[in-house]
């Protein structure tokens, strides 16, 4: 039987595992998520170094980074063989209380002991003349750590994440990627410039859609009434990337759907 409860006939099957966590509020699912995400490294630590984990901005994605903060667990993480990337980020000046990057270091990274050089933020508007300059600058930094420049033997061609975080918009979208959104469709790189974006601000950095999945498990962290009708048609079957993007989205070992009550909706095969 599959974490997502279809059942075999007994063959088996080394396809991409899906399960669905659903919580009893908002909160419930910060905290555990961010419980998750420091057992999720440190299972990885225990057979990789470094480890490879993309954050997310959003309500959810920066709350359970503050929840993390506040567990024991934290301090079990050795952070010197963690690096921390974004999924996506406004192309705002460094300061702008939009940046994801500025809201991930309050919650949690600028209360660990990690290395300066292991947070790898996406381009500010200080750093890079336009959004496409700095997704150029991340694809190439990406690019040098899959290479093995991180010093870990034998790396494939790129950079292969263990845990990325995502969350989702009303609209399906994950990370800065909308549907039928032309950087939604861009291919061969790992990191896209955005504009006009439907959410603001319009300016972004994102991971491209085949970047997402590099990654060795997707956490799609979702909660809100307003997320139902995306997540019961993600979850319900739609695989229209350009339509949904959240319900194609996969990792290349697990993809994760982490819930409130109130996103899972009232469909009892979710709960
Ligand atoms: O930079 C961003 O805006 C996020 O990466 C974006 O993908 C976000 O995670 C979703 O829009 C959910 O955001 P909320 O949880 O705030 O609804």
């Amino acid at each position: 039987m599959d974490t997502d409860g279809s059942a075999h006939n007994g063959a088996a099957s080394h396809g991409p595992a899906r399960a669905v966590v659903v919580h009893p509020s908002a909160d419930a699912l910060a905290e555990a998520t961010g419980a998750r995400l420091l057992l999720a490294i440190l299972d990885a630590q225990s057979v990789r170094h470094p480890v490879h984990v993309a954050l997310t901005g959003g309500t959810v994605g920066i709350r359970l980074l503050e929840r993390a903060r506040q567990t024991p667990l934290a301090d079990a993480v050795d952070w010197t063989g963690v690096h921390l990337w974004w999924g996506d980020e406004r192309f705002v000046p460094r300061a702008d209380p939009e940046r994801n990057e500025g809201q991930a270091r309050a919650a949690l990274i600028d209360h660990l002991p990690i290395p300066a050089q292991n947070v790898h933020p996406m381009a500010a508007t200080e750093d890079a003349a336009t959004a496409e300059e700095g997704a150029a600058a991340y694809a190439a930094e990406l690019a040098a750590f899959g290479s093995g420049a991180d010093g870990t033997a034998g790396a494939g061609p790129t950079l292969v994440f263990d845990v990325v975080l995502l969350g989702m918009g009303p609209d399906a979208h994950v990370a800065s990627l909308f549907p039928g959104h032309p950087a939604l469709g861009a291919t061969g790189t790992t990191a896209v410039a955005v504009h006009d974006s439907p959410k603001p601000p319009p300016d972004r950095i994102s991971l491209t859609f085949e970047a997402l999945e590099s990654a060795r498990q997707v956490w799609l962290v979702v909660a809100g009434a307003e997320k139902s009708g995306a997540v019961r048609r993600a979850l319900g079957g739609a695989t229209d990337v350009q339509e949904t993007p959240a319900a194609v989205v996969a990792g290349r070992d697990v993809t994760l759907w982490l819930l409130d009550t109130a996103a899972a909706g009232a469909d009892p095969g979710l709960v």
